[in-house]
């Protein structure tokens, strides 16, 4: 078997999917100039762990320390919470396996600051990985939406008109008509991430001079081949994408000033934003149950992401200010909520007919083997299954003997009846009534031979 075939079975074999819980992380930002006379309520005691140390008195009866994946300080610069609270989970996406990254927390407290930076340190090192395989041909496309009081628009068109989103047995939630660039490098992409910026609904409130309006969602999507089997039908293709997720921030109206066409956007912003708290809540207690995806556009784009098929990875950001102390603490319930979602990736490979025919006839290989052992632990089971199907077979057989017995007699029976005069009423009814009594027992034969 080449490398190319058995690169294929390897990523089939690991096709089995994986469940683990979504990767979160709270960062803390310094308080900013508009909040320099006002007091800093959080502190990160250890690389886990944010406590809340206020020197304003509070009766409130909320947790004092709250613990994640990792916690990051004012003082942690972007590429360590790249580095350990989204690198591993956004590069998984090299290896066939969709994964996304989510900045999540109130207006103001750092999403689009560390988004920006989690995107470029990732696409970074995506393209560091694909130099060091020139073993393998990639491909990457990009696209970029943006959903804005609930229309979703393309960052990556001039047309503003809003896209409709459809769902596709396969793929689930899509959206039609979407702009998807093919890349031709690095600065491609970030030119095109340029573009997004640019197109992005921003608007000045009186808690951020250029906040985010809207929900923007960064998708990458990598193909990847190894060369040398390219073309001869031996190949497998891993395929699978990376959403970069920076969500517009939870807000109140008295605190951002809001009034008309913000104070619209501030109550789409949180009436979305609940919905996908009340999604991660649902999905925090497990499956079971009605899971609300549908109540808002990005919970419908995001379902994957959210306890599906992908790695995820939440950035909760937030302000340390005291004035800010209910959207902190709601963003700390937020955190608490998504760090019990599990979600279940796989890797995602799209093989050529010749490796797949390869690939069941190694599985026929697989459980003919196992069938052979009949001892092995795996094969209790179907040994006990088939031991009950003995059983019945040998009752049905035994049944099958009556019954041919007995339509041997009737069988017989009706010969000498036959024989008998043929004008006499009497032995016609007998002989009618055996008729029938033969037809039920042939049925019967014949049902019993198909079972
Ligand atoms: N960790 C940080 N260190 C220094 N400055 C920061 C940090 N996080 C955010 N800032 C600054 O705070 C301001 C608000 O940040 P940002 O726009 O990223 O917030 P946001 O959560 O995206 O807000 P919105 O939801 O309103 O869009 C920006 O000027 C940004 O540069």
């Amino acid at each position: 078997m080449g490398a190319g075939e058995e690169d294929a079975a390897a990523a089939w074999e690991k096709v089995e999917a994986k469940e683990e819980r979504i990767m979160v992380s709270v960062r803390v930002r310094p308080l900013n100039g508009r909040e320099s006379g006002d007091s800093s309520d959080w502190e990160c005691i250890s690389p886990t762990t944010v406590m809340f140390r206020s020197i304003v008195p509070d009766r409130a009866m909320f947790p004092t320390a709250y613990t994640y994946d990792r916690v990051f300080g004012p003082n942690c610069s972007t590429r360590q919470v790249y580095e350990e609270g989204a690198k591993e989970v956004a590069l998984s996406v090299v290896s066939g396996i969709n994964s996304s990254i989510f900045a999540y927390g109130q207006t103001s407290s750092g999403k689009t600051y560390t988004m920006t930076g989690i995107t470029e340190y990732s696409v970074m090192d995506i393209y560091g990985y694909i130099e060091k395989h020139p073993e393998r041909e990639f491909m990457l496309k990009f696209s970029a939406i943006e959903i804005y009081n609930e229309a979703v628009r393309d960052l990556l068109s001039h047309d503003t008109t809003p896209l409709r989103l459809l769902d596709d047995p396969e793929k689930g939630t899509t959206v039609e008509k979407l702009t998807e660039e093919t890349l031709r490098d690095k600065d491609h992409l970030r030119d095109l991430l340029g573009m997004c910026e640019a197109q992005r609904e921003i608007g000045e409130t009186a808690l951020n001079e250029a906040s985010s309006r809207s929900h923007q969602i960064l998708r990458l999507t990598i193909k990847s081949s190894v060369k040398q089997y390219l073309g001869r039908g031996k190949s497998s293709t891993l395929v699978s994408c990376v959403n970069f997720v920076d969500l517009a921030g939870s807000e109140r109206a008295s605190q951002t000033a809001s009034a008309g066409m913000r104070l619209k956007e501030g109550s789409h912003i949180n009436r979305s934003l609940l919905t996908l708290g009340k999604v991660v809540r649902q999905l925090s207690k497990g499956r079971n149950g009605h899971i609300p995806y549908r109540d808002s556009k990005l919970t419908r784009i995001l379902q994957s992401s959210l306890g599906g098929n992908a790695r995820t990875a939440i950035v909760c950001t937030m302000s340390p200010a005291h004035t800010h102390i209910e959207q902190s603490r709601n963003t700390l319930l937020f955190a608490t909520c998504a760090k019990e979602v599990v979600t279940n990736a796989q890797v995602n490979v799209v093989m050529s007919d010749k490796a797949l025919l390869k690939h069941l006839q190694r599985e026929l290989a697989r459980l003919e083997n196992e069938l052979k052992l009949p001892e092995s632990a795996s094969c209790t089971s179907h040994a006990e299954a088939l031991r009950e199907k003995d059983a019945q077979i040998k009752k049905l057989e035994k049944q099958l003997r009556e019954l041919i017995e007995e339509k041997d007699t009737v069988q017989s029976q009706l010969n000498c009846l036959l024989k008998s005069d043929a004008d006499d009423h009497a032995n016609d009814r007998a002989a009618k009534r055996w008729v029938l009594s033969l037809s039920y027992t042939q049925t019967y034969f014949l049902h019993y031979c198909h079972v």
